[in-house]
Formats: C-alpha cells, sequence, structure tokens
C-alpha cells in the first residue's frame, strides 16, 4: 500500500454562512470570540452544520441561536473551499434577504450593520474575500 503523509487528507467542516442584507442595502456583521478559531475577526454570522442537517437547517438555527432571527427567505450566493492549515473548510454562504426579528449578538458578540463599502475596512478571515468582493461587484463597485 502507498504511503501518504499524514496531512495529505484533511476532513473538512462544513459551515453554514448568512450574508444578511437590510433594506437600506447594509450587511450585519458580528465579531469571533477569543476562544474562537479566528478569534477576533469579523465574520458573517453562522457555524457548523450537524450531522442529518441541510445547509439552510443549519444556517436557520445558528442564526436563531447567535444573533435571535428567523430567517424567511434565503439564496445561495457562493460556496468557498479555504484551508486555514490548522482547520479546513467549506463554507456555503447564502444571501439572507427576508427575515423577522431585530439582530443582535446574543452570545455577547460585538455586531453591527455595515454598509457593502465598509467591509473593506473589517479585518475577517482569509477565506472572506470572494465574498467581500462579491458583494461589492454586485453593489457596482
Ligand atoms: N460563521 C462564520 N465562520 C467562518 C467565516 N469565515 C470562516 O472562515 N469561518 C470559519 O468557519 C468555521 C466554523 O464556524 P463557527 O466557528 O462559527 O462554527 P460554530 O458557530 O458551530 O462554532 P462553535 O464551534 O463555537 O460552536 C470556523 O473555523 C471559522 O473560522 C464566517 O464569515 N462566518
Ligand atoms: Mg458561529
Amino acid at each position: 500500500m502507498m504511503k501518504m503523509r499524514s496531512d495529505t487528507i484533511k476532513k473538512s467542516v462544513l459551515v453554514a454562512v448568512g450574508v444578511i442584507e437590510n433594506t437600506d442595502g447594509e450587511i450585519f456583521i458580528c465579531r469571533r470570540g477569543a476562544s474562537q478559531h479566528q478569534a477576533y475577526k469579523w465574520e458573517f454570522p453562522g457555524g457548523k452544520v450537524e450531522a442529518g442537517e441541510s445547509v439552510a437547517q443549519a444556517l436557520a438555527r445558528e442564526l436563531a441561536e447567535e444573533i435571535g432571527i428567523a430567517v424567511r427567505s434565503c439564496q445561495p450566493f457562493m460556496r468557498i473551499e479555504h484551508d486555514y492549515g490548522d482547520k479546513q473548510v467549506i463554507l456555503d454562504i447564502r444571501k439572507v434577504t427576508a427575515f423577522t426579528g431585530k439582530p443582535q449578538g446574543l452570545e455577547g458578540q460585538p455586531s453591527r450593520w455595515v454598509p457593502v463599502t465598509e467591509l473593506h475596512s473589517y479585518d475577517f478571515p482569509a477565506a472572506n474575500s470572494p465574498i467581500v468582493d462579491k458583494l461589492l461587484t454586485e453593489a457596482g463597485n
């Protein structure tokens, strides 16, 4: 049998991520906590898809838990595979265009609405660059 370097095969984590847009065209972002992977980076809220869940179900659950909204409508936005070295992630990003409730950091995380054109001023995890680029392109910038 062929020998393989122990780091050749890595298990990827599937993550449901929500780009939440309000009627002013702003996007809701949160800051990750000290004990989390990619600590203190800003993020689009979301989390790991659990066994037996669809991405849409995971997104609805995570957004209810983390920021207290109920998703009413979401569409596929993009999918990004990224290797952080210590962790390999597959981000399945959905655009959330209708929801009920007022988004807030229910786990104590800082959060805010940001105009698309100001997203580049925030420090996001490296995997997120294509998300910010696509939002800017869509907004005509
Ligand atoms: N939610 C979220 N996760 C992201 C983004 N970008 C990105 O690389 N990730 C990575 O996706 C992975 C899983 O996300 P998560 O930590 O929110 O998962 P979770 O809510 O289930 O967290 P937990 O482990 O604290 O329960 C993390 O390694 C995180 O660094 C993003 O914009 N939003
Ligand atoms: Mg999370």
